[in-house]
């Protein structure tokens, strides 16, 4: 059984959705340090999990990067939430020309072990041909990290991404910004969750973690 730390229950629907009886929540409000980088703020919590959880564990850290802010809030999209608030993004968004925007998140895997070196980091699979806006500045992860880090406990890294648009709020479903995030002509709030899987940023990183984890 894989621990998904996490405080969100949207978050963990989604992975269950996806990994099915694999993973359970294990409900740890791990520090998250302050960086531009989603994968070292991920690889941070997941070993601080490990360590308390004792055996193997996921982390998602995600954000909302807005192309015409340079890809704020990104990474500290959680407090711009609770503070700020989602309609007043879309209202601080709504004059500008540019609405482009990208959901990110990067998992990061922990259990203790050291893994293979990566040949190339999974994060550019995922970036080959893609256009990068402004709004993904700061969100990359690095093959170092993949591969070890500051402390002797190894973390895998997974990204995802999807670009949208940032719209008027639609739709009850999902949670945090997906009222406000369009993608293709529907926002991510008025998709079940089967369908925001199939495109959404967290859909992506689990499906290259579940893919490498079934070979682990
Ligand atoms: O509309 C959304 N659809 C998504 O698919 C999505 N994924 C993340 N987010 C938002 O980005 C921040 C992540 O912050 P975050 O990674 O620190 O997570 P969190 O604080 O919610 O829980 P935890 O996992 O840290 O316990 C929070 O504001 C989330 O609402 C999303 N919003």
């Amino acid at each position: 059984m894989l621990n998904f730390v996490t405080t969100n229950p949207g978050k963990v629907r989604e992975a269950t959705e996806y990994l099915n009886d694999e993973v359970a929540q294990f409900d740890f409000d791990y520090p998250e340090i302050q960086a531009d980088d989603l994968g070292a703020v991920a690889a941070n919590g997941a070993r601080a999990a490990y360590r308390a959880a004792d055996g193997p564990v996921i982390v998602d850290d995600a954000g909302l990067f807005v192309d015409a802010f340079d890809g704020f809030p990104g990474p500290y999209s959680s407090y711009v939430e609770d503070t700020v608030g989602v309609e007043r993004v879309w209202r601080m968004t709504e004059p500008e020309d540019d609405r482009g925007a990208a959901f990110k998140t990067v998992i990061a895997y922990c259990d203790g072990e050291a893994f293979a070196a990566t040949p190339e980091p999974v994060e550019r699979d995922e970036r080959r041909g893609q256009d990068l806006g402004a709004g993904d500045r700061g969100a990359a992860t690095t093959d170092e990290q993949v591969r070890s880090g500051d402390d002797a406990l190894p973390v895998k890294l997974f990204e995802g991404r999807v670009p949208g648009e940032i719209v008027a709020p639609r739709g009850d479903g999902g949670f945090g910004f997906d009222p406000i995030f369009e993608h293709d002509g529907t926002t991510f709030a008025e998709m079940s969750t089967e369908e925001k899987n199939a495109v959404s940023h967290r859909g992506r990183a689990l499906s290259k973690f579940g893919e490498w984890y079934a070979e682990r």
